[in-house]
């Protein structure tokens, strides 16, 4: 499912009204009607409403809603934040129609006007938010963010019309304050802002309406950001054949683990083999192998000598490599710990493993002291940050990241051409060719150790299976989310483990391929 920014909308709102012929009042009608549609699914006639309006097209369609509300019998209330002189093209049309209708229309210029809405606001069941949608353009200042606090504080139900006002459509970001809606009713395509936190939590729940945009505007927009569904995900798993063997599904070398973090190795290959791989090979520490062995009997390790207890140095290098010659994919990371030796192998493996490779966690943390390494690369790499491991590795701060996720991944996925999977509780996977797709399950019982190490196993057993890394990628992280969602259902979200979603991993992949 695609997913816009504001300046998309806005060519397609063109596009449809220039190019097409629909008028925008046309567009502005189908809007004011869908958000009708959903209010009276939840809502009563004797139910009374207060519409709050700017003077933009959000705002028109507020008027719009005004209108067939007061047709329906509904009683209605209507607030113009700002001078009505200035209402804009559209929104004056209907602005206008409703002025010859017995609604009650009130101008909500500076304070002294605030206290007849709150008197609306408290005698109303539900309160529509049609102030700002994708044309605010700077924080929300003066009387605006008055009535937003307003809204907040004394309605009992808020319907935000397209974004809740305040909200960033572009990133989700609150611009000084928001509105907090209960539903959020946004028209043609989801807004990034309607997905991305904290825009999301904002939206409450959100529904997506048709207003009648033709197909072909879309698809002449070659929009190239998605949000991940089940559809994509289940057309891309292989169906395993009857005539097959273990071959068939692939050979996944692992490097993962420490002394002290032998942990991420068991969960990066148990989610590996949970997710269809036909076999694994863990390099690990000699002294370690042993804990792997009783802990994952199906991995194959290949015992390495240890420079100190639990570490393994450069003087492998030339096993890890030759073992590579007949694997489908190599990961490097989970708990190997951010020291030198790691960064000599990775340096090694980055400039000559031909092979689809997978790096996590302290093979970024080396990485980010050298990224430059990658354009020495020769194999597809899917790199798999949190939001910290991609501050280090871009030297932007977390906030920076936070506030604009799917620029900082589709950057740093284009310059270094690197599937770049940034994680967090809107997973963002990002590929060099500009494409992004937006992870929305998962949970935040999630927030736990090890789910990362389980996310990166998935990964490396799909890439394994033949899967192409971006579709590996995109599959993986939709299967983590939603095993983690499947999880929290019965346990809560307290109480998930990493562990669990391994255990749920296999139920999961069953239902989405439906066999
Ligand atoms: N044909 C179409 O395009 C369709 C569009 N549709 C609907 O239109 C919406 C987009 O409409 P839009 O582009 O008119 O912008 P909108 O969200 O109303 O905001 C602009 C107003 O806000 C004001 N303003 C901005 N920032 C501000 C701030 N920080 N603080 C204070 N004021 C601020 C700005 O004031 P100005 O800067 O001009 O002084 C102006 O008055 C879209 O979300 C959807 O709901 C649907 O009807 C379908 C067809
Ligand atoms: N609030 C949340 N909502 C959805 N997913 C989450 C949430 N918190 C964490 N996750 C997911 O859990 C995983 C955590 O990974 P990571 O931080 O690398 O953990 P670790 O390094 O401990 O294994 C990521 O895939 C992330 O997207
Ligand atoms: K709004």
């Amino acid at each position: 499912m695609k997913v816009v920014l504001n300046e998309e909308m806005r060519k397609i709102d063109k596009t449809t009204i220039e190019k097409y012929g629909i008028p925008g009042i046309i567009l502005m009608e189908n809007a004011g009607l869908g958000v009708v549609e959903e209010i009276i699914k939840d809502f009563k006639r004797d139910s009374n409403f207060t519409i709050i309006c700017g003077r933009g097209n959000n705002g028109g369609d507020g008027f719009v809603i005004a209108r067939h509300l007061y047709n329906k019998g509904y009683n209605v209330k209507v607030f113009i934040v700002g001078d009505s002189r200035d209402i804009s093209k559209d929104a004056l049309i209907n602005f206008k129609i409703i002025q010859n209708l017995n609604i009650n229309i009130t101008n909500i210029l500076d304070e002294k006007d605030l206290l007849k809405l709150k008197e609306g606001i408290l005698s109303s069941t539900v309160v529509i938010d049609a102030l700002f949608g994708t044309g605010l353009s700077s924080e929300v200042k003066g009387i605006a963010s008055e009535v937003i606090k307003y809204m907040n504080k004394y309605s009992k139900y808020i319907f935000s019309v397209d974004v809740p006002s305040g909200i960033c459509g572009d990133n989700g970001q609150v611009c000084s304050l928001a509105v907090k809606a209960d539903k959020t009713i946004t028209f043609g395509l989801k807004k990034c802002g309607n997905i991305l936190y904290p825009g999301a939590e904002y939206c409450g729940e959100l529904i997506l309406k048709d207003i009648g945009i033709p197909r072909e505007v879309v698809d002449l927009m070659n929009l190239k950001f998605n949000i991940i569904t089940e559809e994509i995900v289940k057309d891309s798993i292989p169906i395993r054949k009857k005539d097959s063997h273990k071959g068939s599904y692939g050979k996944a070398n692992v490097i993962a683990g420490s002394f002290g973090m032998t942990g991420a190795a068991i969960l990066t290959c148990k989610s590996a083999l949970r997710s269809g791989l036909g076999l694994l090979r863990l390099y690990i520490a000699e002294s370690l192998n042993f804990i792997i062995k009783t802990n994952v009997p199906e991995a194959i390790t290949v015992p390495l000598g240890e420079i100190r207890k639990g570490v393994i140095g450069i003087n492998n290098i030339r096993e890890i490599l030759e073992g590579t010659k007949d694997a489908d994919v190599l990961t490097i990371g989970p708990g190997c710990g951010n020291t030198s030796e790691l960064s000599e192998i990775l340096k090694r493996i980055i400039g000559e493993v031909d092979k689809p490779m997978v790096i996590d966690a302290d093979g970024l943390n080396v990485l980010s002291k050298n990224v430059e390494w990658l354009s020495k690369k020769k194999s597809e790499i899917v790199i798999t940050p949190h939001l910290g491991e991609m501050s280090r590795l871009t030297g932007l701060s977390i906030e920076e990241i936070k506030r604009n996720p799917i620029e900082v991944a589709k950057n740093f996925a284009q310059k270094w051409n690197v599937i770049t999977v940034l994680k967090s509780a809107r997973t963002i996977i990002a590929s060099p060719k500009g494409e992004v797709f937006i992870n929305v399950n998962g949970n935040p019982g999630m927030a736990t150790a090890g789910c990362g190490d389980v996310l990166t196993g998935i990964i490396t057993g799909f890439i394994a299976q033949g899967i192409e890394p971006l579709k590996a990628a995109i599959i993986s992280v939709y299967i983590h989310g939603l095993t983690g969602d499947r999880v929290a259902e019965k346990k809560g979200e307290y109480g998930l483990v990493a562990g669990d979603i391994i255990e749920k991993l296999p139920y999961t992949i069953k239902d989405v391929i439906g066999r």
